[in-house]
């Protein structure tokens, strides 16, 4: 549903924007319908870049974003809209996925407004009848995200993304920010939603075994490249490049 094909991103740093870094290089790779992908490599090896050209959020230099054959990234900004819909992302900073100024319900009615879903009051008894699932109560919603903790402020940012009905969700590190045992039900909570909304999930972490316990297939990322993709059980059990093989050896032995 999702191909990448060769994608480049470079950025200028300095002044005047004299030295160029380029964290995306060449990139390719296909998500699939209904399936986990997950992107795992060490910070700063261009995943969060990735990600925000994946959704739009950046222009690349060159390649391809194709979704369901469109080339995303030759569209104009009016005709990549309904697109902005269906492939939806969850950031890794809880604290900056809302408005910090506004209360939890407002930033939740939000995107039924920006895309024209439902009416306000539609929207709301939505929302409200959304809640238990994602694992939250009412009063959440008469508070600002300063006043919630980062596992809810998550949840708040999965039930909004969804609430638009993506297809695709990027989820660029959305436990790293939490703790050990609000990341496991983390997981859990996307592994429902993946059963009950059909989704395919693009992953994004540097923690190898989280990537392990979510993905269907394993994309592995170093300085700006995908060095080795394939299903999970072949990246982990028969990994061909030197690099996999390290991660994978020391996942056995449980060094990672
Ligand atoms: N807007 C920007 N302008 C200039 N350089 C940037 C920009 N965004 C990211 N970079 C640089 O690009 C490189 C890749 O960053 P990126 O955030 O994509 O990596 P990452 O793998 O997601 O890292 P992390 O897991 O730490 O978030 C880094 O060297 C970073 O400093």
């Amino acid at each position: 549903m999702l191909e990448l094909r060769k994608v480049t991103k470079s950025y200028g740093r300095g002044w005047p924007f004299s030295q160029k870094i380029t964290p995306v290089k060449e990139v390719s790779f296909s998500v699939y319908p209904q399936k986990t992908t997950g992107l795992v490599g060490k910070s700063g090896c261009g995943k969060s870049t990735l990600a925000r050209c994946i959704t739009g959020l950046q222009p690349i230099d060159s390649g391809h974003i194709l979704y369901q054959d469109v080339s995303l990234n030759r569209l104009s900004f009016r005709d990549w809209l309904p697109y902005r819909r269906k492939i939806q992302m969850v950031f890794q900073h809880p604290d900056t996925a809302l408005n910090p100024k506004k209360k939890i319900l407002e930033s939740l009615k939000e995107p039924f407004r920006l895309h024209r879903i439902l009416p306000e009051r539609e929207a709301v008894q939505k929302i409200r009848e959304s809640l238990a699932f994602f694992g939250l109560t009412e009063d959440i919603l008469f508070r600002y995200p300063h006043q919630v903790s980062g596992g809810q402020i998550q949840r708040v940012a999965l039930l909004r993304a969804l609430s638009l009905q993506p297809e695709l969700l990027v989820l660029d590190e959305p436990t790293s920010m939490l703790d050990v045992s609000v990341q496991a039900q983390m997981i859990q909570l996307l592994q429902k939603i993946q059963q009950e909304f059909s989704l395919s999930m693009l992953f994004i972490s540097h923690d190898i075994h989280l990537i392990k316990a979510i993905s269907d297939q394993v994309l592995i990322m170093k300085e700006g490249r995908i060095l080795e993709q394939g299903s999970t059980e072949s990246i982990f059990s028969n990994p061909i490049h030197p690099e996999t093989k390290k991660i994978a050896d020391s996942l056995r032995v449980g060094l990672f």
